[in-house]
């Protein structure tokens, strides 16, 4: 029997907070402020309209939803009950379409390899307790030539400060505990994750908050969030 890669306290810590999701002020403020921008990078890059589309580790459906309001037919997988049951109810709201299941990754990719055309997996790599296998799991998801995005935290000292100092304690932007700094990835150790599952990085992107404007922007600067296109050998 294998073990499931997840950590059940990571899942706890989203299901207490899942019935806030869809407020723009709570918790998942940064999740809404920055779903525009990764939204409008992923269709840019892989034309999501008529795409079969899974979205791994979806919580309560912000980027599921935008990518089913750009035409593609989505996915979105989870292991937190309470936050699917958000995301469903949601759709009422929305009156969009998105099939959400609770599934592992690794699961997942046993039961459907290769039929998607397009596999993100957003802000979730930092929350599980081996990421190389959620890694390789969306890799066998998805079609080969086919396009894989992840987004995360880098290791550093500058991450540790701003994503943890800064946005947890000083600006209180996230919860206290709401990331754990070893489980940061550093762009390198994500990028030869990807290439030992069969992935090829292609782009790698920065974002960042300024605080004096509170505007998030995309950029060249990785040394905090970034986000990572790859493509399907
Ligand atoms: C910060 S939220 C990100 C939600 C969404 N990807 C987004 O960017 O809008 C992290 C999500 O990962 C999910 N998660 C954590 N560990 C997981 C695992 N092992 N398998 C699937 N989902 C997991 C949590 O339940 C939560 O919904």
């Amino acid at each position: 029997m294998t073990t499931l890669n997840a950590d059940p306290a990571e899942l706890q810590k989203f299901s207490e907070l899942a019935h806030r999701w869809w407020d723009p002020a709570s918790e998942f403020k940064p999740l809404h402020e920055i779903n525009p921008m990764r939204l409008d990078w992923i269709d840019r890059t892989a034309s999501l309209a008529g795409k079969v589309v899974l979205d791994v580790g979806c919580g309560g459906g912000i980027l599921s939803e935008g990518m089913a309001s750009r035409g593609a037919k989505v996915t979105g997988i989870d292991l937190s009950e309470k936050a699917l049951g958000v995301a469903r109810l949601h759709l009422y709201e929305s009156g969009l379409e998105v099939d959400y299941t609770l599934i592992s990754a690794e699961a997942c990719a046993a039961e459907r390899p290769a039929q998607f055309d397009v596999v993100t997996c957003m802000e979730m790599l930092e929350h599980v307790p081996d990421p190389a296998s959620t890694i390789a799991a969306c890799a066998r998801l998805v079609k080969p030539g086919g396009h894989v995005f992840f987004s995360t935290l880098n290791r550093n000292l500058k991450s540790y400060a701003l994503a943890i100092i800064g946005a947890e304690y000083l600006l209180k932007l996230l919860p206290k505990g709401t990331h754990d700094y070893a489980k940061f990835i550093k762009p390198s150790e994500l990028s030869r994750h990807c290439r030992n599952a069969g992935l090829n990085p292609t782009e790698l992107i920065g974002m960042s908050y300024n605080p004096l404007t509170k505007v998030y922007s995309l950029g060249r600067d990785t040394d905090v969030n970034y986000l990572i296109h790859t493509t399907r050998n």
